[in-house]
Parts: C-alpha cells; structure tokens; sequence
C-alpha cells in the first residue's frame, strides 16, 4: 500500500497514476468533505474532468494514512513542517517521499532536511522534475527525479513508483534534486514578470539561463552535484516552469508584470521561496541576484520595471 497526504491537484494526480497501475493508495485530505467527495463522487474540483480510479481511498485520518510503508507528501512546501509534526508516529523505516517544491521560509531547510529534523527514523526521498499535474493524471508521458541518499532503498522506490507513463530517473543527490525543484519556481516568477512587463522573449531566455547559474551556484554551495542540477529537476523543470502559462509560478509573474491582481488563492511556492533564499543568500554570502530581486518584486518593494533596471545596471562580468 501506499499513502499519498495531501489531496491537492498534484497528491491527486500522483495518487490516481499510481492506482490506474494496480497500486492501492490511501489518500489523506484535510477535511471530511473532501474525503466524501472524492469517496462517494470519484470526482475532485482540484482535477477538474478526471475521475479517480477504485484503488484510490481517501480518508481524513492523517495517522492512518502516515502509517504505510511508503509516504508520498504533496502538501505545500510551508505546511510540511505542521503536518509531519501531527503525525504521532516516529515512522522509523518509513519511505517519505516529498513531492512538494520549496525551501521552510522560517528554518531555512529544504524539504528533505525537514523531515530528517521531524521524523529522524525515516528514509527521505525526493520526487521532483517537470510535470503538471493535469499532463500527469491523464496519462501524458512524464519523466521525474527520484532521489534517495540510500542507493537501494531509492532502487526500490524507483521500481515502485515508475508507470508507463511516468518515468523515473534515479540518482542519490538528494539536495541537487529538492533545490532544483524549489529554486527553479523562483524563477519562473521572474520570467513571467519579464514577459507579463513586455520585456520579450530573448530577456526571458537571458533570465533562464542565469537563473540556472544562481540555481546551481546556491546547490553547490549545499554540496550537490551540479549533474543533478543538468536533470528533470533542475534544468527540465526550470524550461517547464518558465515558459507555460499552466505554470502558477509563471502566472504569478506574468500578473506582476502586467500590473494585473494576483490570484491569492493559488499555491504559489516560490514566492516564500524567494524570501528562503534571500535570507540564506545574503547569510551564506552566496550571489542570488535574480531571486533576490523577485523577492522585492513579490513584497511590492520595487517594481518590475525597476527591478530590471537594477539587474541590467549589475557591473560587467565574466560569464
Ligand atoms: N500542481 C502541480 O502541477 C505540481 C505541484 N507540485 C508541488 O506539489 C505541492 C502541492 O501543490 P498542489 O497539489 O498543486 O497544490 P494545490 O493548491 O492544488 O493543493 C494544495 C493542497 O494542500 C492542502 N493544504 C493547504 N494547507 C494545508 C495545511 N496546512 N495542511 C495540510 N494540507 C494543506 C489544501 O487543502 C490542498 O488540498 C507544491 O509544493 C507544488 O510545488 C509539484 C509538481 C507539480
Ligand atoms: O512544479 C510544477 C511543474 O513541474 C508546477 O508548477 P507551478 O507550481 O508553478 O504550477
């Protein structure tokens, strides 16, 4: 058996893939509402059109859920630390694989670390790389990162966790995988600001390019792999993120830029993300100029406008 917790629109998605491949999955929602709708109408308003195979349970009892073997966590990245810490077990020798993407904006700890920190008994894995949860709940061929620092254990998760549809590449780097999947959302919202202020598409690309640099520099400096940072989690989701508009990072700058409201509502991960980074960067002594600017631009410190022009008055380097 496996658990997902969190029945958002990517817990859910994860959760109906794996069960359309014959798995049984327990899925934990918050509220009982959402428990008896997905239960009784096989429907959720998070998957608008897909309707969640039998193999699929949900159930509002979060103990329950946390007690299979294998733990898949899709809640948002500044809940996991309150979720896990409600779980009443050690879950020692449990597999928590958090698909979730971001860095705790008030301990500074990427997701993998959190739950070292909360449940030291466990193996963390993580799940990250570029994918919509809608691509993945219908089925569209998507390919993930599965990191695990146990070399078997995550051999064991990959043959698990794999579909037809959804493939599954396996490397031991877990900070290069969980930093990739939560910088990279920080500047996606720096790439939509760009398009949504009508800066264009090459200044997009310029952004991409060293927003990856900024990525790996801050990765490295945790000790990953700069490899790890070249896969679906880092540069595969990164291209993803910058340049679809079903991205909500994207979105949330494309409004920004646009001087459009944004949508308050939404799971938006890089925003906290951003203000993580900052304070780690300017911390750690380690140069995030892109991130540090989306994070003024997210506080409605500076403008977009503004916020361009300091990045292009940045002295002549070296690339
Ligand atoms: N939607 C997508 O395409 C993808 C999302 N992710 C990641 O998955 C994570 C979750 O995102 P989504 O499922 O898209 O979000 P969502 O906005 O669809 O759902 C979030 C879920 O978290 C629940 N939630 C909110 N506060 C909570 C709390 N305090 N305790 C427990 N549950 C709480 C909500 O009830 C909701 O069910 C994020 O870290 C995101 O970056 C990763 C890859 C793709
Ligand atoms: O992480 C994602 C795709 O890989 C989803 O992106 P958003 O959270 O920006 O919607």
């Amino acid at each position: 058996m496996i658990s997902v917790l969190g029945a958002g629109a990517f817990g859910t998605a994860l959760a109906v893939v794996l069960a359309q491949s014959g798995k049984d999955v327990t899925l934990w929602a918050r509220s009982p509402e959402a428990v008896e709708a997905i239960n009784v109408t096989r429907q959720t308003s998070r998957l608008p059109g897909v309707t969640l195979p039998a193999k699929i349970t949900a159930t509002s009892d979060l103990n329950h859920a946390a007690s299979a073997p294998v733990v898949l966590v899709a809640t948002p990245t500044q809940t996991l630390r309150a979720v896990l810490s409600q779980i009443t077990a050690p879950m020692t020798g449990t597999r928590i694989v958090l698909c979730c993407k971001g860095i705790d904006v008030e301990t500074g700890m990427g997701v993998a670390e959190t739950t070292a920190h909360l449940k030291p008994g466990a193996i963390p894995a993580i799940l990250t790389g570029p994918s919509f949860a809608t691509d993945i709940a219908q089925g569209l061929p998507t390919a993930l990162t599965l990191a695990c620092a146990d070399p078997e254990v995550g051999k064991a998760l990959q043959l698990d966790l794999a579909t037809p549809s959804l493939r599954l590449y396996r490397t031991t780097d877990t900070i290069g995988a969980e930093l990739g999947g939560a910088l990279k959302n920080v500047i996606a919202i720096a790439c939509g600001a760009c398009i949504g202020e009508g800066m264009g598409e090459s200044a997009r690309a310029a952004l991409m390019t060293r927003g990856f640099a900024e990525m790996t520099r801050l990765a490295m400096h945790f000790g990953a792999d700069p490899r790890t940072l070249t896969g679906m989690s880092g540069l595969g989701d990164l291209m993803l993120t910058c340049t679809s508009e079903k991205s909500r990072n994207y979105r949330h700058g494309l409004a920004l830029g646009r001087q459009d409201p944004v949508d308050r509502t939404a799971t938006v991960e890089g925003v906290k993300t951003a203000e993580a980074v900052t304070r780690l960067s300017k911390r750690l002594g380690v140069d995030m100029p892109i991130s540090e600017i989306v994070f003024e631009v997210t506080t409605e410190n500076c403008s977009v406008a503004e916020a361009i022009t300091a990045l292009l008055n940045r002295s002549l380097k070296e690339e």
